[in-house]
């Protein structure tokens, strides 16, 4: 085999001379490439056996130059590494036989062709059947259909990507709304709950504070060099479920799951990271199962070491334009982090960031039901975290764009209630800084109830990570104070949720415009069938990381999370409002994540912030096109 540069592999990946037993194939432009890693490194990453298969033909990997590559200038790092650093040893072969079947990248099961199956040394491999994609979707989406738990369906959609990628995604854009319960919240929160117990396959990369000093070297043992998205967490707030250390790694692979079934980003340039510091959940270090580092969490210097050291490499080995999504960091390192590396990152915080603009949009639209402008609205949540925080903010952000009138004062149209009661000026000295912005001047109030009596609040938004905290009586005052009160229980899982769908429609007499973070099913009251919306980031992320990188965005602002608002808030139509939804459907997703990759894009080109030039014409249309397709390819 010929260890392979990043030149010649963009150019040429049919490297004449090679000494794989199958490089008469590598001249083929489809057939499937595979990039190996031999050698110290390669014994290291174990449970790959050493050998990885990269999805490319040569006309793709050209195109990766042309469009959204992410910046990325040595794939493999051998060129810019010093002569004491260690480099993987990557080479390129043509995956076939065995290995090809087991390659989840390429592989098709029963749908190779006779031709296919000819070519590529897999006769006997397979029965004799050959059968269609479709038919492979109508087959997979009975079989999850007959597991009765939610947690087994989990299981059997993770087997799936692990085994043919291409059919996981298919089933999932195809099934969506049946299954982003499944590979997302809840049931994702219940898998990360159980991680040790149901682990398997490892996903994604697993950095920990082990791994100290030697990042970068971590970073290159993963198979693919053109990471275009990154979610990374510590594991320390998991949904509404607290510090799951290493289990945590669920959700960034169900994140980027959702990148690319929902916004079309290719999935071999998504990488789920978990960083492990620790954990402080003592049932998790008792845990036999656990597969973290079993100590209390790092923090201070050491936290914020492992951080920089993480950063700074991703950064070295991507480049600039890799988008680092942060997703449940515990508050007191989440804003620190993305205020710190949004001076020098791509980085962006779904829970501060994208709930903001996914519940904005949601705002936005409601505005139909209930009439007026957002400044003739009193907003009040319960939680003062990331989600609160961030959603107050971009409303009051959005008021001012409005009204002209300084953020300082739309602010005032918003309260927060924390574990501590209402946030008010005479709490102001022992506020976490996040909070201080919302310290407005009023009496003490210590009870939501009480809050809601005192405020009256149009809108009641829960973000406080805790369920059922929208009692009876919290709700009742909504409904006696408003004629179409706007409820969102945004806490996830379901468990978490502050109240459910059955509850505030019963307790406002089917008035309420309700929405959750996790979805309800529809609920009769009174004859009537009320169908609850789902108010989650899952919205806005993927579209908005789409924009991102096929603008070559290397800055997230402000205006771009007020841009997605928007194009989500256009895309509810008539018949969605006349059930009184504010979100439109999830079966429409990647057409809806289109529209918030262009508008996201535009801004970005607006602001200057773009580097891909020129500017398409039609970037809805651009986004559509950059969109990746699960639809099997044929090999030659
Ligand atoms: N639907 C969606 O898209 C999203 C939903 N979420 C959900 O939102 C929840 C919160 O997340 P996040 O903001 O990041 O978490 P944080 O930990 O940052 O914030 C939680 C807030 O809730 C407050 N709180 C906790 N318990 C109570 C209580 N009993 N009464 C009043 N306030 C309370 C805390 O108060 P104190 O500060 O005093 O401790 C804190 O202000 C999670 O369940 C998460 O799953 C998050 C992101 C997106
Ligand atoms: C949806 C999400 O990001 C959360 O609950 O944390
Ligand atoms: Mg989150």
């Amino acid at each position: 085999m010929i260890s392979l540069n990043r030149s010649c592999f963009l150019s040429n990946p049919g490297i004449s001379g090679t000494r794989s037993p199958f490089s008469h194939s590598q001249k083929r432009r489809s057939a499937p490439l595979k990039v190996v890693a031999l050698g110290t490194n390669a014994a290291r990453t174990g449970e790959r056996n050493g050998s990885v298969v990269m999805e490319n033909t040569a006309k793709e990997a050209v195109e990766l130059k042309s469009t959204v590559h992410g910046g990325v200038k040595d794939v493999y790092g051998e060129d810019t590494a010093s002569e004491d650093q260690l480099v993987t040893p990557w080479s390129v072969s043509v995956a076939s036989g065995y290995t090809l079947i087991r390659d989840p990248h390429h592989n098709k099961g029963l749908a190779f062709t006779e031709k296919e199956r000819d070519a590529h040394y897999l006769c006997g491999l397979l029965p004799p059947v050959v059968i269609s994609q479709e038919l492979q979707v109508k087959k997979m989406i009975n079989a999850i259909r007959q597991y009765q738990v939610p947690l087994q369906k989990y299981i059997a959609m993770m087997d799936l990507q692990g085994r043919n990628e291409k059919l996981f995604y298919k089933v999932l854009i195809e099934h969506v709304e049946e299954l982003l319960p499944v590979v997302y919240t809840p049931t994702v929160g219940e898998a990360c709950q159980k991680y040790g117990s149901i682990f398997t396959n490892p996903q994604g990369l697993f950095i920990s504070l082990k791994e100290k000093g030697k990042i970068l070297e971590v970073l290159r043992n993963w198979p693919e060099k053109n990471i275009q998205v990154i979610v990374v967490t510590d594991g320390e707030r998991i949904l509404g479920l607290g510090d799951l250390g290493c289990h945590g790694m669920g959700i960034p692979v169900g994140k980027l799951s959702l990148y690319s079934a929902l916004g079309g980003v290719r999935p071999s340039a998504c990488l789920p990271v978990t960083i492990d510091v620790g954990t402080n959940n003592e049932k998790l270090l008792e845990d036999e199962f656990y597969i973290g580092l079993r100590q209390k969490r790092a923090t201070g210097q050491e936290y914020a070491e492992l951080l920089q050291e993480f950063m700074t490499a991703v950064k070295q080995n991507y480049g600039e334009k890799v988008l680092v999504q942060f997703e449940d960091f515990a508050n007191h390192n989440a804003f620190d982090l993305l205020a710190k590396y949004g001076a020098t990152h791509l980085v962006f915080n779904d829970d501060i960031q994208g709930t903001a603009s996914v519940v904005l949009a949601g705002l936005m639209s409601s505005l139909k039901l209930v009439g007026g402008s957002l400044a003739d609205h009193t907003f009040l949540f319960l939680g003062a975290g990331e989600a609160g925080t961030g959603i107050a903010e971009l409303i009051a952000l959005e008021i001012s764009k409005q009204t002209n009138a300084p953020v300082e004062e739309t602010r005032k149209k918003v309260w927060l209630v924390d574990s501590k009661g209402l946030i008010v000026s005479s709490r102001l000295e022992s506020l976490q800084h996040f909070k201080k912005p919302w310290a407005h001047e009023h009496e003490p109030v210590n009870t939501l109830v009480d809050a809601v009596n005192a405020i009256k609040p149009t809108v009641l938004i829960g973000t406080s990570g805790v369920g059922r905290t929208f009692t009876k009586e919290v709700v009742e005052a909504m409904a006696t104070n408003n004629e179409r009160p706007i409820i969102l229980a945004l806490s996830n899982p379901t468990s978490q949720s502050e109240c459910t769908a059955e509850e505030a429609y019963t307790w406002t007499q089917g008035r309420a415009i309700y929405c959750s973070g996790s979805p309800f099913p529809p609920v009769e009251y009174e004859g009537k069938v009320y169908t609850p919306g789902q108010s989650n980031n899952a919205y806005i992320f993927p579209g908005f990381g789409l924009g991102l990188i096929m603008s070559g965005t290397i800055r997230v602002h402000d205006d771009m999370l007020l841009a997605a608002s928007e194009a989500l808030a256009s895309q509810v139509s008539g018949e969605d409002y006349d059930k009184g939804l504010i979100y439109p459907p999830f079966t429409n997703i990647r057409k809806i994540s289109a529209h918030i990759a262009a508008k996201v894009a535009a801004k970005s080109y607006e602001l200057g912030l773009a580097t891909r030039l020129p500017e398409p014409k039609d970037l809805f249309q651009y986004a559509e096109s950059c969109m990746y397709s699960p639809t099997y390819r044929s090999f030659r």
